[in-house]
């Protein structure tokens, strides 16, 4: 395995959306990695987890969603200068409960053709691309 391969951090990632086409973000805390930026909610997969536990994990830690089934949307690798993901990034359209930002993040509901008002990690642009199309 080569340096860039083992340093890449996966990442599971949820496009949230609800009945009313709005799309789940969440912004990151300013302590982190691409700090006070919004978001879809995910984070790294552990060791031995696959994709859709780590996703179902994730979203329940953060925003308290119980993710009910998901479908495979996209993958993105993605080098920032001081850090390489890969983000694997589900669509998530059945699930239960009610989005609650668990980690002191702020959270909220957006209409899809709002997206474009919000400042994103560089990684995700072909996420909103694919978002604003469909
Ligand atoms: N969740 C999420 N991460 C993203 C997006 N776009 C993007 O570049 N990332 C990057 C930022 C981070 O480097 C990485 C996610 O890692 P993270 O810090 O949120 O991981 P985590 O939730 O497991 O949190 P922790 O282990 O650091 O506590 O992926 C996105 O839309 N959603
Ligand atoms: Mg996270």
């Amino acid at each position: 395995m080569t340096d860039s391969v083992k340093k890449r951090v996966h990442v599971a990632v949820g496009v949230i959306i609800n009945d009313k086409q709005e799309v789940l973000l969440a912004k990151r805390l300013d302590h982190l990695h691409q700090g006070g930026k919004w978001e879809f909610p995910g984070g790294k997969i552990e060791l031995n987890e696959t994709v859709t536990d780590a996703l179902k994990r994730e979203l329940k830690e953060e925003v308290n969603l119980d993710v009910a089934s998901s479908s495979p949307l996209m993958e993105i690798n993605h080098d920032y200068p001081d850090k390489q993901v890969l983000l694997d990034i589900h669509l998530v359209t059945h699930f239960a409960g009610k989005a609650t930002g668990l980690e002191q993040q702020e959270v909220c509901w957006v209409p899809k053709k709002e997206l474009v008002n919000y400042e994103f990690p560089d990684a995700n642009k072909p996420i909103l691309d694919k978002i604003l199309a469909d």
